[in-house]
């Protein structure tokens, strides 16, 4: 029997997504999250699809991802989906920089993992996650491949003029400082849905994507390929995020440095974790910060209006980049469930073709659907992004080409 299982492992700093899916039919077997690892509170939520039993959840400590991911091979075993299984093909891990060196998803050896350890400056709230995260996976299933799927790799394909930042050339060279973008995994694959929705060729579909989650970006796609996207060097550039400034002049840096006496890593720290939607109103959870707009809170609705702000910027900039839209593609947490985002974020863009329909956009639901008025020049979409199922897609492409019809 060839196996045809694939754990797809999602690291984040303080937490671990997971999902089992069999290629064979393409079936989710069990997917969950272990959460606030290192605190006192960390849990599992555990759902085991195949059985179709409850959701359950494990409350105590994870001191680190090490436990984390022992707790949650733990939860897949009392379902009979332990990692011991000889159905499982491959574990395949989100990695979400690879610099210019890893650029298409790669099984794991000793030289790679160091790649990605040697990357962890440009990105210190994902990689040293990662790592861990294909370490302890390798000590318990040492035979099976582990492959690494890049949030950069999409981005490869930009070209030279949106790509480079303009630095003295020499400089920016010899510390290979230049854009690489992320969130690569649900630009590709929402891409892909989106032409699928639209019934056009990928390759003749011009798109402008919006990841918004905790940490959000924006891309100009075209024909299936990244032209530009609004992260840079590392996930901190562009759109307004959960607790990511997105796009400053980089002045405040060197500013507060002086007047604050504050040290790059200060700096750095209050970029990344204090600023953004947090830094603006105290709430990095769009859904609170609705609340509070509905109760006539100042300070959320300007961390809201500077959001859309931001997001209005982009979407005016990569309509230039393209010259022909065919949509704008709202995907993540936010732009998957936020109505008020995205209306907010084309209104007054009806010149340029672009509004949403207030119903369609007012309805729930999980599938990839058209939210603009009947007719539009350039539609509106939304498309629920599914990094895990592109990642098990590429992992087991990788590890099993020949069983691929
Ligand atoms: N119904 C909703 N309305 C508004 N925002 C939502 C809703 N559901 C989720 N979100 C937002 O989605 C964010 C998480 O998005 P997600 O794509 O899961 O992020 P990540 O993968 O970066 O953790 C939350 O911070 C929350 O603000
Ligand atoms: C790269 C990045 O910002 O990822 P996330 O949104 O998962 O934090
Ligand atoms: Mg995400």
């Amino acid at each position: 029997m060839t196996p045809t299982r694939i754990l797809v492992l999602n690291s984040g700093s303080s937490s671990v997504k997971y999902q089992l899916i069999d290629m064979a039919g393409r079936t989710r077997l069990a997917a969950g999250l272990a959460e606030r690892i290192g605190e006192e509170t960390s849990a599992v939520l555990h759902q085991p699809l195949a059985a179709g039993g409850g959701k359950r959840e494990r409350q105590g400590r994870l001191a680190d991802h090490d436990e984390a991911l022992k707790a949650v091979a733990e939860e897949l075993a009392a379902d009979g989906l332990g990692l011991d299984s000889p159905e499982l093909a491959a574990i395949g891990h989100r990695v979400v920089h690879g610099g210019l060196k890893l650029t298409e998803p790669v099984v794991v050896d000793e030289a790679v993992l160091k790649e990605i350890e040697r990357l962890v400056p440009v990105a210190p709230l994902h990689n040293p996650a990662n790592v861990t995260g294909i370490r302890t996976a390798q000590r318990l299933r040492p035979d099976l491949p582990q492959v690494a799927v890049f949030d950069t790799a999409f981005h490869s394909s930009m070209p030279e003029h949106a790509a480079r930042y303009a630095l003295d050339v020499e400089t920016a060279d010899a510390h290979r400082v230049r854009r690489y973008g992320f969130h690569g995994t649900s630009h590709a694959y929402v891409s892909r849905k989106a032409a699928e929705l639209l019934g056009k060729d990928p390759a003749e579909t011009n798109l402008i994507v919006l990841h918004l989650g905790n940490g959000a970006s924006a891309s100009a796609v075209r024909g299936g390929r990244c032209e530009d996207t609004s992260m840079g060097l590392t996930p901190l550039e562009g759109l307004v995020m959960g607790t990511r400034s997105g796009d400053i002049d980089p002045a405040v840096v060197f500013h507060l440095g002086r007047v604050a006496g504050m040290s790059a890593d200060e700096v750095d720290e209050l970029l990344n974790k204090r600023s953004g939607l947090l830094g603006l109103c105290g709430d990095n959870d769009m859904r609170q910060i609705r609340r509070r707009i509905d109760e006539g809170d100042a300070a959320a609705r300007l961390a809201f209006d500077i959001y859309i702000h931001r997001l209005k910027k982009y979407i005016g900039a990569y309509y230039a980049v393209l010259g022909r839209v065919d949509a704008v593609v709202f995907t993540a947490g936010v732009g998957e469930n936020a109505a008020p985002v995205r209306e907010a974020a084309v209104a007054g863009l009806e010149e340029l073709g672009l509004a949403v329909d207030g119903e369609l956009n007012a309805a729930h639901g999980k599938e990839a659907r058209l939210i603009s008025p009947a007719g539009a020049r350039v539609k509106v979409a939304v498309v629920p992004t599914d990094e895990e199922l592109e990642i098990a897609e590429q992992t087991y492409a990788l590890v099993a080409p020949a069983e691929r019809p």
